[in-house]
């Protein structure tokens, strides 16, 4: 995900430095998780999880964790086919049915409590140079992207307007999926869905998804069945890389406030992990060979644990969610895959719902819209909810300063814009003084 001028991720969360780059007309978006993947890179072998070094944390980075060490649970749906993928073994469910009442109220707390701290780290994002915790409301901002089931060929080595516009022609056996569908048995064909894997080029909004399908779940709203909501996000857990976890210590180490939550619970609870950008992980998952862990006590590297968790032998009846770019999603065995999903980015109608809701002046996102329909190369670009971010930023900048001039139409035109918008607002900011830290 990316922090920018106004909304995007949660100030709450940190990032660690993003390893894969980014598009290279993108890459150096000021205050952004793709902007500081240069500047951060000392950070990338600090052993300390992000939650701990957050206060420090002036960058707004923009990954899943928790500032005070909150988590995330709810209740589990006894009801629900057990997992079993292929590469799963069958999963036992007991505990549930003996745990005694306080037992049971006292998970019941923690969930309540999980589900508290996740909505207010998802309830807002924070972009660019804005501060930590002061950015939009999602749901103010969030539009609806357009996500397909299965994906398209292969990795995309054209330009990107060629690749976007190409892209963007809807094949006519596209499968649409709701974000909150995504673990949903929809038609009678399908099995159990225990692993999805969600594809998406760098910008299109996987890490916004996987915010906004959190919120929803702390707020009650979808997917109630899930007991606990885990994400985690792949450069946090480069942290750790280093370090000999099981996996009951593992969320410890990212969600401190689950240390109430006991080996036995973990295995009762429908639990969902979310693991977002695996484009970024330095791990090596190694999963033709590696060490069998059934135990969530049981100590072991962390890149076993992830492994052992998504072949379903650890917690088999916990449900995966792993988001990448397309170039880094063949790490997972296609085996061990129940639905594939990609995030396509905005159709047109969205692109404009995009500016609508960004903007509460209708006259002014009406001019936007219209500017950049007139611009075939904005308009193909803004497939990308990335783009429409910058676009946002630059037109809105350039519309409400008398700005005399034309407004720009090349991709260049519109990066130099942004570039001296961000340079502006980093002066603003710190008075041409360094930022702390630095
Ligand atoms: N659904 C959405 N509604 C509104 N804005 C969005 C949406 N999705 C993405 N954006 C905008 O695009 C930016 C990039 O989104 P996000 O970080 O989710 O992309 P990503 O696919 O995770 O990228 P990367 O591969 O680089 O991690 C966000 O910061 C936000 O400005």
């Amino acid at each position: 995900m990316l922090a920018c001028g106004k909304p995007v991720l949660s100030g709450r969360w940190t990032s660690v430095p993003v390893v894969a780059g980014p598009p290279l007309a993108t890459s150096w978006v000021l205050g952004s998780k793709w902007g500081r993947f240069l500047m951060d890179e000392d950070r990338a072998e600090s052993t300390v999880p992000s939650w701990v070094s957050l206060k420090s944390d002036r960058t707004n980075r923009d990954v899943f964790h928790s500032e005070r060490g909150e988590h995330i649970l709810s209740n589990w749906d006894q009801s629900a086919p057990p997992g079993e993928s292929s590469c799963s073994q069958s999963g036992s469910r007991s505990g549930d049915a003996e745990m005694k009442p306080k037992q049971r109220s006292d998970l019941q707390e923690v969930i309540e409590g999980h589900k508290m701290s996740l909505k207010r780290r998802c309830e807002h994002v924070t972009e660019g140079t804005h501060e930590a915790g002061s950015g939009t409301l999602l749901n103010k901002i969030y539009t609806e992207l357009y996500i397909t089931e299965g994906q398209s060929e292969e990795v995309d080595t054209q330009h990107e307007v060629r690749q976007l516009e190409r892209t963007s022609k809807k094949n006519i056996q596209d499968t649409p999926i709701k974000c909150q569908d995504i673990f949903k048995v929809l038609s009678e064909q399908q099995r159990h869905i225990r692993v999805v894997l969600t594809n998406g080029v760098a910008g299109v909004g996987k890490t916004f998804s996987v915010q906004k399908f959190s919120l929803d779940w702390a707020e009650g709203l979808e997917n109630q069945d899930i007991s606990l909501v885990l994400p985690l996000s792949c450069r946090e857990l480069n942290l750790i890389r280093d370090e000999q976890h099981s996996l009951l210590s593992l969320l410890h180490v990212f969600h401190p406030t689950l240390q109430k939550i006991r080996a036995e619970d973990l295995t009762v609870w429908k639990l969902l992990f979310i693991f977002d950008g695996l484009d970024e992980s330095r791990f090596s998952l190694g999963f033709n060979k590696h060490q069998l862990i059934s135990d969530v006590t049981q100590v072991s590297s962390v890149d076993v644990l992830l492994v052992n968790l998504i072949q379903g032998n650890l917690l088999p009846s916990a449900l995966i969610w792993i988001t990448s770019r397309p170039a880094a999603a063949h790490q997972i065995p296609p085996s061990c895959v129940d639905r594939i999903t990609e995030v396509r980015g905005f159709t047109d109608s969205q692109k404009e719902e995009y500016f609508r809701r960004r903007f509460s002046d209708e006259d002014l996102s009406k001019r936007i819209i219209s500017h950049i329909k007139a611009s075939r190369s904005l308009h193909i670009m803004c497939l990308i909810p990335v783009f429409c971010w910058i676009t946002a930023i630059v037109l809105e900048d350039m519309m409400t300063r008398d700005q005399r001039g034309e407004l720009p139409k090349t991709l260049t035109d519109l990066y130099s814009h942004f570039l001296r918008v961000q340079i502006k607002r980093k002066k603003q900011k710190y008075g041409g003084k360094q930022r702390p830290g630095n």
